[in-house]
């Protein structure tokens, strides 16, 4: 028997219940059913992320339409919730299918032992043959602890148990280079190498549907935390859910490298729905044809556990603000950076040793002459025999007052919000007054400002997401969860 695959389908509100009558959309739920059990019967292992507990629950209560209020949406998800696992319960039990349902928050999973508690358990489940079925637990979810939508929920669902695929159904078919919707000349862009580098291309403007709360950018970005972390991320229409099964297979004849999961068992003896042509990755066969769906191609080098689990599921407490040599240097690394205090310009905010921090860059034009002397610096920041870093402004070190309890950090330099811009995040190693202490000075000199040295670097595991080449293309970013 081959390589049993672990995939994840994510199904969003507008494809579980209809838009006005939020009565549930019958059809496409039982071809989901039937597709999951025959992914089963494959022996490949599914997980189900489900959104659709406020649509249910605007059902029960026949009301209009989804409230604005944050604890009437909290009370509908809890009434939708139960009806939403029963009925899935229901339609799995038509082909002796067990499901479980796993409802989770980000405060859930920031936690490095409830979150390795949740992968055993989903490890638990899986091997049981069991398919979870995960939502949002919206009735503690606040704007800090909440993912905010089911696309980045299911993208770290996927990176948490290291699937191989990651389907995000939705209400069309694939990523388009503009709305189809309202643009006849919109194509659909087949293949993604790098969300990054896409973002600045296709225009993202599918708002979510009146009732759920994600669209394209919001698939953007679970696209990008999941194919980070190993996962192939495919967008494609949940009107057609059994094109999984044929998307799966077109993979296993084109991928690069080919076959991350051939199907083990030919699906003939086992389909117990519908029949589907199967043949492995090293048959001559030609590649079948492709169904409509976009996909965006794993990291060959995955962030996994730790490094992923930083980046994507702690809540950033700070910020610190980089200089132009570290975010190059730093962005030679695909993750796990580490960063000397000497390309340290500004901290802001209050975090103790341990907690994440969100790494900023002040922006600046492609080609500024001055860099070259910038990255110079920090590569020789090390070294207590060269000059220091431009940024070793002696401020840093005479400006404080040995107080380690010192309110939040403010840089005596001050940036507007629209100068600034998120490229990554990772781990403090001191505190913000400490690292407020230090910045701007060769590392060799910590011990003699802060009187110790834990570490020569002040943010460690550092994933940066925005290499210096496609800064101009972003926006600044404030205080993103
Ligand atoms: N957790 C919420 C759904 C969140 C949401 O709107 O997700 P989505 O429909 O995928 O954009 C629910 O079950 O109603």
């Amino acid at each position: 028997m081959g390589k049993s695959c672990t995939i994840v389908i994510k199904l969003g509100t507008s494809s579980i219940v209809h838009e006005t009558t939020h009565q549930p959309l019958l059809s496409i739920l039982s071809s989901v059913v039937e597709t999951v059990v025959n992914l089963r019967n494959q022996g490949h292992k599914v997980v189900l992320v489900s959104s659709g507990a406020i649509g249910v629950g605007l059902k029960r209560m026949d009301l209009p339409s989804r409230p604005k209020g944050l604890s009437k949406k909290q009370a509908l998800a809890a009434i939708g919730q139960g009806r939403l696992i029963a009925l899935w319960d229901n339609l799995f039990g038509q082909f002796e299918q067990p499901i479980a349902q796993i409802l989770l928050t980000r405060g859930d999973i920031s936690d490095r032992t409830r979150y390795l508690n949740g992968v055993n358990t989903f490890k638990e489940l899986l091997s049981m043959g069991v398919v979870p079925i995960v939502n949002e637990n919206d009735t503690v979810s606040v704007s800090e602890i909440k993912f905010g939508d089911n696309d980045t929920l299911s993208a770290i669902t996927a990176s948490m148990i290291h699937a191989d695929y990651l389907f995000l159904l939705t209400d069309v078919d694939g990523l388009y280079t503009s709305n189809p919707r309202s643009d006849p000349d919109a194509k659909q862009v087949e293949t993604v190498e790098s969300v990054a580098a896409i973002r600045a291309q296709v225009s993202t403007s599918t708002a979510g549907s009146s009732l759920g709360t994600g669209g394209m950018e919001t698939k953007l970005i679970a696209a990008e935390i999941a194919t980070a972390a190993g996962v192939t991320t495919i967008i494609t229409s949940s009107q057609k859910a059994d094109n999984i099964l044929q998307i799966i297979e077109y993979h296993n004849h084109t991928l690069h490298p080919p076959s991350r999961c051939p199907s083990p068992i030919p699906s003939s003896s086992t389909s117990p729905v519908s029949s589907v042509t199967v043949s492995r990755a090293s048959s001559p066969q030609p590649a079948p044809p492709r169904p409509p769906h976009t996909a965006f191609v794993a990291s060959l080098t995955p962030l996994r556990d730790l490094k992923a689990w930083t980046s994507h599921t702690l809540f950033p407490v700070g910020t610190v603000i980089i200089d132009r040599g570290a975010h190059h240097v730093l962005s030679k690394r695909q993750s796990g950076g580490r960063l000397l205090p000497a390309g340290v310009i500004g901290v802001v905010g209050e975090f103790a040793s341990g907690q994440a921090v969100r790494i900023l860059v002040k922006k600046y034009p492609e080609g500024d002459t001055d860099i070259e002397e910038e990255k110079r610096a920090y590569d020789n920041a090390y070294d207590p025999s060269r000059p220091s870093s431009p940024h070793s402004a002696p401020s840093s070190t005479s400006s404080t007052n040995g107080d380690e309890d010192a309110g939040a950090s403010e840089d005596t330099q001050t940036f507007t919000d629209d100068e600034l811009v998120e490229v990554g995040r990772g781990l403090a190693n001191y505190n913000h007054a400490q690292i407020t202490r230090v910045k701007g000075i060769q590392s060799s000199r910590i011990s003699e400002v802060l009187g110790y040295t834990d570490s020569e670097y002040v943010v460690e595991n550092i994933t940066i997401r925005i290499p210096p080449g496609l800064l101009a293309t972003q926006s600044a970013v404030h205080a993103s969860p």
